[in-house]
């Protein structure tokens, strides 16, 4: 199995609000209340760990409320590569409703000085060669900029790395001009990245082929219930997830992630690494928590995900 550096530079402590439905402005009562460690890169680390895989996981972490994180990390046997910055790590409200519906309230992320920005960039200099593959996940944090992100990912790629890379906005597009080997948008980040929101199949696959042409090997379009598209040189591949239970889908598409990452890596035919990565994907919806719950499960949606190759 492979040894994977993922990068979350701007982390999040997720508190999970479960409640039967939100009524805004009124007193809510919620059911639950969960606090886990968590970012993108943090959780894709989970579900990579789940299959088999050893990591190393860095980025920005705030020194003042590092306990959870660190206490995940110890417990996942995950080598701890986070600069730390002064202040807290944001905290992220998910407000989970009994349909399913989820409300994000994600937090700015702490301030992070130009002294902690060149402090990751020397230990992942020191580090990279250990690796086959960087995963950088996730928003930028106060003080961090786009371009920098854009270095970061070709200082990465200069010590060899395949990257992996899911972002949003300004921070998307400015990795992008970096040629990751892999991306992995939704249609809303996908239209961020290509200036306008694609109108049906064919405007997205010309806006995918647009970003393919500038040197993006894989892009895997996530679709929400509506599965996958990905767009690759084994082809052009779809998978529809069988329906699930909702329970939350933050998450979803780190899984997603993860296990197209993992397909890949082991060299797997391309109907079985979409098969696999979208049943991870339609697991995580199941569950509040990050990784992969339940192996059988997987097996059962794995069997009924539909999957089909369109060119
Ligand atoms: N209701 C669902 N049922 C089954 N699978 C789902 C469902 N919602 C999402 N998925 C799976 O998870 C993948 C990722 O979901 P989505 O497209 O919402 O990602 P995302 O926008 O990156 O999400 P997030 O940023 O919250 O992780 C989808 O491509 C799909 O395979
Ligand atoms: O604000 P960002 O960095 O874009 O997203 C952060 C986040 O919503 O992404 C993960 C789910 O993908 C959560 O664990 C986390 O709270």
């Amino acid at each position: 199995m492979a040894r994977i550096l993922t990068l979350t530079l701007n982390p999040a402590l997720d508190l999970t609000v479960r409640l039967p439905t939100l009524a805004p402005g009124e007193v809510n009562r919620s059911e639950s209340v969960l606090s886990q460690a968590a970012g993108k890169g943090v959780n894709v680390a989970q579900v990579l760990a789940d299959l088999g895989h050893s990591l190393t996981v860095a980025g920005f972490l705030g020194a003042d409320n590092a306990q959870p994180f660190e206490a995940l990390f110890r417990r996942r046997g995950f080598i701890d590569a986070f600069v730390r910055v002064p202040g807290e790590t944001r905290s992220n409200i998910k407000l989970a409703e009994g349909t399913g519906r989820i409300t994000d309230i994600n937090g700015p992320g702490p301030e992070v000085g130009e002294a902690q920005q060149d402090a990751l960039l020397d230990r992942l200099d020191l580090v990279a060669a250990d690796f086959e593959i960087a995963v950088v996940a996730g928003s930028l944090p106060r003080g961090v900029d786009p371009q920098w992100l854009r270095e970061l990912l070709l200082r990465l790629q200069g010590h060899g790395l395949k990257v992996a890379f899911d972002c949003s906005g300004a921070a998307l597009r400015a990795g992008i001009e970096a040629a990751p080997w892999l991306i992995k948008p939704n249609d809303q980040e996908l239209a961020e990245a290509c200036g306008q929101l694609a109108g049906n199949a064919e405007e997205s696959t010309a806006q995918v082929e647009s970003l393919r042409a500038r040197g993006i090997e894989q892009v895997v379009l996530s679709q929400g219930p509506e599965g996958v598209r990905w767009f690759s040189p084994q082809g052009v591949w779809q998978a529809l997830p069988p329906k699930v239970e909702v329970a939350s889908t933050v998450g979803a598409g780190d899984s997603l992630l993860a296990a197209m990452v993992h397909g890949l890596l082991a060299g797997w035919p391309a109907e079985r690494v979409l098969r696999r990565a979208t049943a991870v994907a339609a697991l995580a919806v199941t569950q509040f928590q990050f990784g992969i719950g339940d192996a059988q499960r997987l097996q059962r949606i794995e069997d009924a995900v539909q999957v089909q190759a369109l060119s």
